[in-house]
C-alpha cells in the first residue's frame, strides 16, 4: 500500500464505528505519563529517561514483556493517577473511532503494593463516567485476575472486590484471566469462574495466545467463556476451530501484539485473515499498545496491509467487535446502523 494510500485507508477506517475488547489499561501507560507519575508519586525508576524505557521494549516472548509490564504499574499510586492514565487511553480510542471500550484491569497487581482496590476502580470509573460524558465513548471493566497467581488469590480478590459491585454496577460487568498462560491452564481457575458465573458476570479468559489449543477449549468449556482473548493457536485443532465458528465464539486477535511477543515472525505470517476468512468471529484490538507501538487504529491499519484485507472484510471486523461487545442489544443494532451508513461512505 502507498504511503497516501495509507492515509486515505486511516481516515476511512477512522469514521467506522469500533469496540475495543481487549484492552489492558495498565498496558497503556506511556512512558512519558510513567514519567511523570513517577515524580508526581516519589517512586524510583530503573531508566534515566523515556527513550531508555522505549529501548527495553524488545521482547522476547509473553513473559519478557510481562517483567516489564508489572514493573511500569509501579507508578499508579493515588486515585488521579489511575484516572489519568485511564483518560487518556479513552482520548487516544476515540480519536480512532472506539465508540465502546471493554478495559481489562490487574486488582492483584496494585494490591499486592499495598493500593486500595477501590482507589483503582474509583480512578478508572471516574474516567470512564467522564468520557461518556464528554466524548460520547461507553466502557465497560473487566476484572482480570493473574493467572500466575493461585485460585484462592482470585477468590480473595473477588470477595474483596464485591462490596464494590453496586457502586460502579453500570460499568464492571465481567471478569478475565491474563498473566503467564503457559503452566496456568484455565482449569486451575474453574471453581471461580463458576463462582462469577453465579453471581451474573460475563466472562472472557486469555487463551491460545502462547498456550496450546487445549487451553481454548479449557476456557470454553469448563471456564465457558463468552469470548476468547487472542485464541490464535485454536487454528492448530481443527475440532476445535470448527466449534468456534459453529458456536460464533468471538475471538479478540491483537495483531501488533502478537508480533510483538514472537507469536508471529510476520505479520504477513498472521493467521487472522485465515480465521476470518473461514468464518471465525474475529475481532482486532491493541491489548498493550503504549508497549506493542500501536492502538486500535494502527492495529487495523498493519493489518489490512499485511494482510490485504477488503474493504468488506474491515466493516466485518468492526461489525464483529460491536456484535461481540456486552452492550445491550438495542445499543449494538444502533451501532450497527451507525456502521452501515459510515461504511457506504467510503
Ligand atoms: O497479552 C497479554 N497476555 C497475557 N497477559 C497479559 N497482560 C497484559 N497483556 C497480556
Ligand atoms: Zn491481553
Amino acid at each position: 500500500m502507498a504511503a497516501s494510500q495509507d492515509h486515505e485507508w486511516r481516515d476511512w477506517l477512522r469514521t467506522l464505528p469500533k469496540a475495543e475488547l481487549h484492552l489492558h489499561i495498565e498496558g497503556t501507560l506511556e512512558p512519558e505519563m510513567m514519567f511523570e507519575l513517577a515524580e508526581r508519586n516519589g517512586v524510583a525508576l530503573p531508566y534515566a529517561d523515556v527513550q531508555a524505557v522505549r529501548d527495553a521494549y524488545r521482547f522476547t516472548d509473553l513473559q519478557s514483556f510481562l517483567d516489564l509490564y508489572y514493573a511500569g504499574a509501579g507508578v499508579l499510586v493515588t486515585e488521579q493517577d489511575f484516572h489519568d492514565l485511564a483518560m487518556a487511553y479513552l482520548r487516544r480510542a476515540h480519536a480512532d473511532g472506539v465508540v465502546h471500550a471493554e478495559i481489562m484491569f490487574d486488582p492483584q497487581t496494585h494490591t499486592q503494593r499495598g493500593i486500595a482496590l477501590d482507589t483503582v476502580f474509583a480512578g478508572l470509573a471516574r474516567a470512564l463516567r467522564e468520557a461518556r460524558d464528554t466524548l460520547g465513548i461507553s466502557g465497560y471493566l473487566l476484572l482480570s485476575f493473574l493467572r500466575h497467581l493461585s485460585e484462592d488469590e482470585a477468590f480473595a480478590t473477588l470477595e474483596a472486590a464485591l462490596p464494590l459491585r453496586e457502586t460502579y454496577a453500570d460499568l464492571w460487568i465481567g471478569i478475565g484471566l491474563d498473566s503467564s498462560e503457559r503452566g496456568n491452564p484455565p482449569e486451575k481457575f474453574a471453581r471461580v469462574y463458576a463462582r462469577c458465573a453465579e453471581l451474573g458476570f460475563r466472562l472472557v479468559a486469555h487463551a491460545g495466545e502462547e498456550g496450546p489449543a487445549d487451553y481454548v477449549r479449557g476456557a470454553l468449556d469448563t471456564l465457558k467463556v463468552a469470548r476468547i482473548d487472542h485464541g490464535v493457536r485454536s487454528s492448530e485443532d481443527p475440532d476445535l476451530l470448527r466449534d468456534l465458528i459453529r458456536r460464533r465464539v468471538p475471538l479478540t486477535v491483537c495483531p501488533l501484539s502478537n508480533l510483538k511477543l514472537g507469536v508471529v515472525r510476520d505479520l504477513r505470517d498472521h493467521n487472522l485473515a485465515r480465521l476470518l476468512r473461514a468464518g471465525a468471529v474475529v475481532t482486532l484490538n491493541s491489548d498493550d499498545p503504549a508497549y506493542f507501538g500501536g492502538y486500535m487504529l494502527d492495529n487495523y491499519v498493519a493489518s489490512a496491509e499485511a494482510l490485504d484485507l477488503s474493504r468488506d472484510e474491515l466493516v466485518t471486523l468492526a461489525a464483529n467487535s460491536l456484535k461481540a461487545s456486552f452492550l445491550p442489544s438495542t445499543e449494538q443494532a444502533r451501532l450497527m446502523d451507525r456502521l452501515s451508513t459510515a461504511a457506504g461512505q467510503g
